[in-house]
Order: structure tokens, then sequence, then C-alpha cells
């Protein structure tokens, strides 16, 4: 451990690196030493376990052997993205002292920190995911919430009152860093997730997070962006500013505006929803087999990142959807035109953030020049089109000729990683430059003629003028004619056969050419910085540009696979309801082996809720998650996979699907499923999509069909959400006999000879039988196991018939469907209370009370 009080014994070295460290307590500082960057003490330890690196020991500071780890900087790269997936932050100092120049350590400087929400650097970064650096901020129950993606300048702020909707802006923005004040109370919420920063509490304060956004924006308030009273996301946005600034160590020009997230304008899914589709992650945390993986043949990663955040916000502003359906349906026809070139542009918008933070890459450089030589094309291209959508994204797509031009006059074909060696600037661009360059590379023919001119005054044929690295520029005789060399010749160096000269004037071409290298790359890295100023001032027009194609690209591939796919463009209604003609399900028609049976789907006021029976595999999920993900594409703007689909307006998609145990949160999976549950009670409204799948099967039988009968009621009668209810207990299907707007369908399966075939079509109407024992044989119960049950299902059935004559736990099964009339009931029914003398009418009294 490092002991601040005695410093001064440290050495001078590791007194600096102590101040350093003392910055930056909580985060691994990498020290530059020469060719690595050093970390040591506790740094050291943490470093080599997280990093697998070799712990070794320096010199001794203070009277002991110092820990240390390092790793070589021009491989830090790697290192930098390890420990950053890993959620760690790291603190960059470098020399910025001359070595030549200073007495004791070389003055060292904190230059930037790397943290998981704040890189931009292209290695070190997912290139097909948004990185997203969030905070949140809470008072009472309101929740401020601000995130940011510092590649793109968006800037969002979001409020709100209740847990659920936090926990599902969260789970949507997904951020890998996020920022909460040392005092949130509702831990419970984000104690789940990687790179959680606590921050003092003073960073959230209000007033000073609005100077911080109007000195951000220029501004002298905030009212201009609608944003001025929300006060909570304000203060969570303040924080994060602040935080930026601290680890950035630059000006963040591309941060221009800050917007409000308001849930009216969206679809809203809920976290569990968003986790049950299967969006861009599936069940297991993966990429595989979800939604995004099917859908995202982009050609930019900017493309890419921008079709998932629709995916995970549909938006319900019906005049947007169609204009995109009608881009879509005009793009199908240029599919092969447009993608190629969309490809050769690529990630502009990272690109056009490394050049407002000033870390841009040589390379970045090239291929903005690359892209906007080909904007002219892409302009011709869109030229043909009239779709109003594309229209627009044209006039936004623009043309950056005087960019291209630049560029392409500054920048040489295939520049290399960095600048720090030079050859990045290309030759014609400056005069100056190339001057100092033709001398650093001796490319004058000064030696030439000097080789002449002293050969031929001397006349000493054998005279040469050569070059070596130690040595340096030299006149060489051979040894046979030395003796004729003039006086100002100084002899540099004897080998066996010749002697080796110096003279003032080649000693003087030698300084020139030496020092016009230095200068070179001087001029070289100044020219560089120049062409970030250069740039700047059309930055705001070029990331509306990089926008534009991002979504060019989006609507280019949700056009090539609807083609593919053959997806059917939607029709978007006014009127409440869902009707898919011949639906399928956009994952699991990809990964069968064998045909996926089309389905079709009606929902309206009057046909609000679905109770679907039907066997164990027979494809109810399938069914309902297969509506959810229609309405979904719908609301992106997406064509669907159906021969047909109007789809009316819905303001949520919620389910209730599958449960797991959330260990982590303490929560078993009754709770679960409970909790989600009370969530839709709550929340539906008679516009919300609403899946149920098996409620009720965590608990006791009549619990849970108890709970189930309640829930489906609630939400026919109550509610009157568009609700499709999958469901084992067959009770339940003897709802529609007691409700307006409840329907039966069921799927069905064949059972022959042990074995069932699954029909996997929907129909209207009851199942009649569950086939539950039957797929448990599929699956490999044993045999023996199976026969058991067979016989215990017999018994349970013969016992259910008598029970419901009987007294089974009426308590709870208090139904109206399925209550018989009881033994009495039966018995007063006989009497007839005319034929009766008073002493028999007391006798039946006797006999009635007995019976109970
Ligand atoms: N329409 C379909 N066409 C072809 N295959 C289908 C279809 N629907 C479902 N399947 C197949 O059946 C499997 C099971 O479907 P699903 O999970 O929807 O059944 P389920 O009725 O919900 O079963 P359980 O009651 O056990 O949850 C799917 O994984 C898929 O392979």
């Amino acid at each position: 451990m490092i002991n601040e009080d005695n410093f001064d014994n440290h050495t001078p070295m590791m007194r600096q690196y102590l101040k350093l460290k003392a910055e930056n307590p909580d985060i691994l500082l990498f020290y530059r030493m020469g060719d690595f960057y050093e970390m040591f003490y506790d740094d050291a330890k943490r470093a080599s376990q997280l990093l697998d690196i070799s712990l070794t020991k320096r010199g001794a500071s203070n009277g002991e052997p110092i820990p240390m780890a390092g790793v070589p900087y021009h491989a830090v790269e790697s290192y930098l993205a390890k420990l950053i997936s890993l959620g760690e932050s790291v603190a960059i100092c470098e020399q910025i002292g001359d070595p030549a120049t200073t007495k004791g350590p070389v003055e060292r400087k904190i230059v930037r920190i790397v943290t998981p929400g704040t890189v931009s650097d292209e290695l070190l970064l997912e290139d097909r995911k948004d990185n997203l650096l969030a905070s949140i901020w809470q008072s009472k129950n309101h929740y401020g919430y601000a995130t940011l993606d510092i590649s793109s300048g968006r800037f969002f702020i979001f409020e709100t009152e209740s847990c659920e909707s936090m926990q599902a802006e969260l789970q949507r923005t997904n951020p890998v860093e996020l920022l909460y004040p040392e005092d949130f109370q509702s831990m419970t919420l984000i104690e789940q997730r990687n790179g959680l920063r606590r921050r003092p509490i003073w960073d959230f304060d209000l007033e000073t997070a609005k100077q911080q956004l109007n000195l951000q924006f220029g501004t002298n308030d905030l009212v201009g962006f609608g944003v001025e009273d929300c006060s909570y996301a304000l203060s969570a946005a303040g924080c994060l500013l602040q935080y930026v600034k601290d680890t950035q160590r630059t000006a963040l020009p591309h941060i221009r505006s800050i917007i409000k997230q308001s849930a009216l304008d969206f679809v809203v899914l809920d976290a569990a929803t968003r986790r049950n589709l299967e969006i861009t992650e599936n069940l297991s945390g993966g990429t595989q087999n979800t939604v995004a993986e099917i859908l995202d043949k982009t050609q930019t990663p900017m493309g890419s990142r921008m079709l998932k955040r629709w995916l995970h916000a549909p938006i319900r502003n019906i005049t947007l959807l169609q204009n995109r359906q009608q881009a879509i349906s005009e793009l199908q026809n240029h599919i092969d035109d447009i993608q190629p070139l969309l490809k050769l542009i690529g990630d502009l918008e990272r690109i056009l953030a490394r050049l407002a933070l000033r870390t841009a890459r040589p390379r970045d450089f090239a291929r903005l020049r690359d892209a906007y030589n080909l904007l002219p094309q892409m302009q011709q291209l869109l030229n043909q089109l009239s779709a109003p959508a594309l229209v627009g994204l044209r006039a936004k797509i623009n043309q950056f000729d005087h960019i291209a031009d630049i560029l392409t006059r500054a920048i040489v074909e295939a520049p290399p990683v960095i600048i720090r060696d030079g050859g990045v600037i290309a030759g014609g661009y400056n005069a100056e430059l190339d001057e100092l360059r033709n001398l650093a590379d001796g490319a004058t023919n000064y030696l030439e003629q000097l080789e002449i001119r002293e050969r031929e005054t001397l006349g000493i044929d054998t005279l040469k003028v050569g070059f070596n690295a130690v040595h340096g520029y030299y006149i060489q005789i051979s040894r046979g004619q030395s003796h004729l060399a003039p006086i100002h010749y100084t002899r540099r160096q004897t080998l066996k056969n010749v002697e080796r000269y110096i003279i003032p004037e080649l000693k003087e071409y030698e300084d020139k050419v030496l020092t016009s290298k230095g200068r070179a790359l001087a001029l070289e890295k100044q020219l560089y910085d120049e062409l970030f100023d250069l740039l700047m001032p059309q930055l705001a027009d070029m990331q509306l540009s990089a926008d534009a194609i991002a979504e060019l690209d989006v609507l280019t591939n949700l056009a090539e696979r609807a083609l593919t796919l053959n997806y059917q463009q939607p029709t978007l209604a006014n009127k409440a309801g869902i009707n898919i003609k011949d639906g399928r399900h956009v994952v699991i028609e990809q990964v069968l082996q064998t045909p996926f049976i089309a389905n079709s789907l009606q929902l309206s006021p009057d046909r609000r809720l679905l109770i679907i029976t039907g066997p164990n595999m027979g494809g109810k999920s399938t069914y309902m998650r297969q509506a959810a993900l229609i309405v979904l594409l719908t609301y992106i703007g997406s064509f669907v996979p159906a021969s047909q689909a109007i789809i009316g307006p819905v303001d949520r998609i919620f389910t209730r699907i599958g449960a797991s145990d959330d260990l982590a949160s303490g929560r078993s999976t009754f709770m679960v499923e409970m909790t989600e549950t009370a969530n839709i009670m709550h929340n539906a409204t008679e516009q919300s999509l609403v899946l149920m799948d098996e409620i009720g099967r965590g608990t006791s039988t009549y619990d849970g069909l108890s709970l189930a009968w309640a829930c489906a009621e609630n939400l026919a009668n109550q509610i009157k959400a568009m609700t499709l209810f999958a469901t084992h207990y067959f009770e339940l299907t003897q709802l529609p006999e007691h409700m307006q707007g409840v329907y039966n369908i069921h799927f069905d399966a064949i059972e022959h000879d042990n074995t069932v075939a699954f029909i996997h079509e929907v129909s209207e109407g009851a199942a009649s039988k569950s086939f539950g024992i039957a797929v448990a044989g599929l699956a490999g119960v044993p045999k023996q196991v199976l026969k058991r049950a067979k016989q215990k299902l017999k018994e349970l059935e013969i016992i259910s018939k008598q029970a419901a004559n009987s007294h089974v736990d009426q308590s709870q099964l208090s139904f109206e469907t399925i209550s018989e009339p009881s033994e009495v009931e039966e018995a007063l029914k006989q009497v007839d209370p005319d034929a009766l003398s008073p002493k028999q009418a007391l006798e039946v009294l006797y006999q009635l009370k007995n019976m109970l």
C-alpha cells in the first residue's frame, strides 16, 4: 500500500507517479515510461489479474520493492479493450516534457480517461452496437435519466414516476456505464448492471446542470429544447456532461442538443417484453436467433445500430411510418445499386465523432475522403426516387465536394495507422512540406554533383560520396589514392581498403537533411491538426448527412429483407384491431428445417380476448410471439411476414411469457410471474396488445386456475385489451360462454402409436386434449414413468369428476361455471312445501341440517 505521508521518501519519479495516482484513486493509471505503460502497487496487482500479465518488481522506493506490471504502448488498444469490456476505466498518463531538456523525471500529464461509456476509438467499440453512457437521478418516486452516445452526440433525457418504466428504459438503452448518486435509493434497479459509477450528490445539482448544459449548447436557457422543466432528468444530464468533460478533456462540439423522450411517441415495450421477444438479445444473452439477426443485413455499422434502435423503440407517428413504408416499397427496385455504395461508405458516424473529439486517425480521414467521393454517385441514384422520405434523405445526405477535395489533396492513398511517423499528408498539398521532404530524403541531386565535382577537381577516380547510419555522410577514397586527399578532408573512418572523410560543406548538408526530417514531421503534424480545423465548421451538416445515410441503409435493408423473406406491407388502420392473414414468426420460420405453417389472427373490440389451448409443443407461444413481432415490425415501418396485415392503433405490447427465476434479485419464478402480471393489470389499456402464456402455472392448480381466470376476466371486461391468452387450464375454455368478446382458438395434434404429430395450424374452438404425456414421451421420459403417469391420469380424472360433485376446496373453486348443485340443494329441490305438514317440515329441516 502507498502511504501519502511519506511521499518524501520516494524517488522523484515515484513521487510524480503517486501525485497523479492520488488524483485518480479509483481507476487504473497507465503511466507512460518509454515504450511501455506501467502500473505500480495495487494497480499493478489488479491489472496483472485482469489482463493476465506478469507482475514484477521494480527497484525500490521508500525502502520497498515496487510491484509493477506493464503493457507495451503499441499494443495498448487491445489491453484497453479488455479492461473496458470488464467495465473498468483507465487514466492515460503521457510524457509531455522533452526528456533531452528535463532534469529529473519528464513532465507527465493525464491526457484522457478511457471509460466504457465514453470511448470513441474504433478498436475499443463494437461496431454494430450502440455504446451508451447514462446517468440516473432519483427524488422520492421521481426518476430522471439521461443517455449520451458519444459517437453521435445523441443526448436524450427521460423522466418517469414508475419503477417499471424506469426499468424498461434501462433495459432498452442498456448503457455500458451508469452514473448514479451516492445516496441512490432504488439500488435493486441498477445493482446488477456493469460499469456502475457512484458520483457525489453535488454532481447532480440542478443549477450547475443547467449552467453546464447552456455552456455546452451555447444557449441562455433550455426552453428551446423543451426540457426546462425536466428537473430530475436535467440533474442526471448535468452529472453526465460533467463526467464526459472530465474524462475526454477536450471540447465536445458534436453534442449540440438535448432531446426529451416521451412515452407517448412510442409503442411501449416493458422490460419483460423486450426480453421475451428476443429483439437483439436471446434469452441466454447471445445474439443468435434474434429478430435483429434475421433482419439486420445493413451495409454500414451505423445503419445496423440505427435499425436496432428502431426495433427497440417502435414509433406511433402514422405519417412517419407510412413514409417509411413508401420508401421501402420504392427502394425494392434499387437495392443492387444502393447497397454496394453504402458498403463502401462505411461508419461515417463514428469517424465524425472522432473528428469532433480530435482523436480521428489518418485512416479516418482517408475513409471520409473515399466516402465523400462517392456521394455524387449516391445523389445520382437518389435523384431517380420520389418517395417523400427518400427526397428528404437526399437533401440531408448532401454532397461535400469541398471537403472531398481537401482530403483528396491532403491525405495519401493508404495512410499509416498513426500520424506519429508521418507519411500521412500527400505530396503536392503543401509546397514547404514537399521541399523539406525532398531534402530529408536526399532526393536532390546535390550529392551526385558534389561527387562529380570533387572527383574532377582532385583527379581522384575512386572518390565516391556515401552514407551510413552510424557515421552519416562521407567521401570515400581508395587507400591507393588516399594520399591525394586535400587538407580540408577530415578523416572519419578507416576501413581495410578505403579511407572515409568528411568536409564542412558535406557536414552542413548532413545537418540540413537531419533537421529537415524533423521539420517535415513537425510540419506534417501541424497540417494534420489544421485539417481538423478545416473540417470542423461543417461538422453539423456532416453529422446530419451521416444520419441520413444510416437511415437510407436501414430502409434499403428493410426493402431487401422484405423481398428476400417474402414480407408484405402492412396497412396502418385507425380502427382498433389486429388482423393478420397467414402470419409467420420472423425467426422460427428461418431456423426450422421443415416448412413453417402460416396462421391468421383476428382481434377487434368484439373479439378482444382469445383463449388459446392445445398440446404442449403445439405452437401456442410461437403464434402469440409472431403476433407481437408483426405489430412491432409494423410500428417501425417495416414490411411483415404475413400475406396481409391490417394493424390498428397499439400503445403498448405486454408479454407474460415463460418464467425464469430471478434469483439475483431474490424473486422466485412465481414472484416474477406475478410481478409481470401486476404490471400488465396496472398499465394495459384498450389499445394494448397483451400476451399471456400459461399464467398461474407456477403455483397450486386451483390457485393458478383462479388467478388465470380472474386475470382473463379483468383483461376482457375491465381493461378491454387485445389479449392472447394461452393456457393448459381447460376450465378457461368456458369463459366465452360467460363473457362477450372472448373466443376460443386452439392447436391440434394427432396421437398415433405412442407418438404425436403436431399440426401447428390454428382453428376456432377449444382443444380437446393436452397430449402432455405423449409430449413427455417424445422428450425421452422413460416408458415405465409414462405408463404410471397414464394410470395416475385416469385416477385423477375419476377423482376430479367425483370432486366436482362433492366438496373439493369449494372455497377456491367458487366459479359459477364449475360449481355443481350441492347435495343439500338437490334434496331441497325435491321438497314440495305445500305437501308437508308442519311436523314433516321440521323433520326435513333436521335432515337437511344433517346433510351439511
Ligand atoms: N406454425 C408453425 N409451423 C411450424 N412449426 C411450428 C409452428 N409453430 C410452432 N412450431 C414448432 O413447434 C415448436 C413448439 O412451439 P411452441 O413453443 O410455440 O409450442 P407451445 O404450444 O407454446 O408449447 P408449450 O405449451 O409446451 O409451451 C416450435 O419450436 C417450432 O419448432
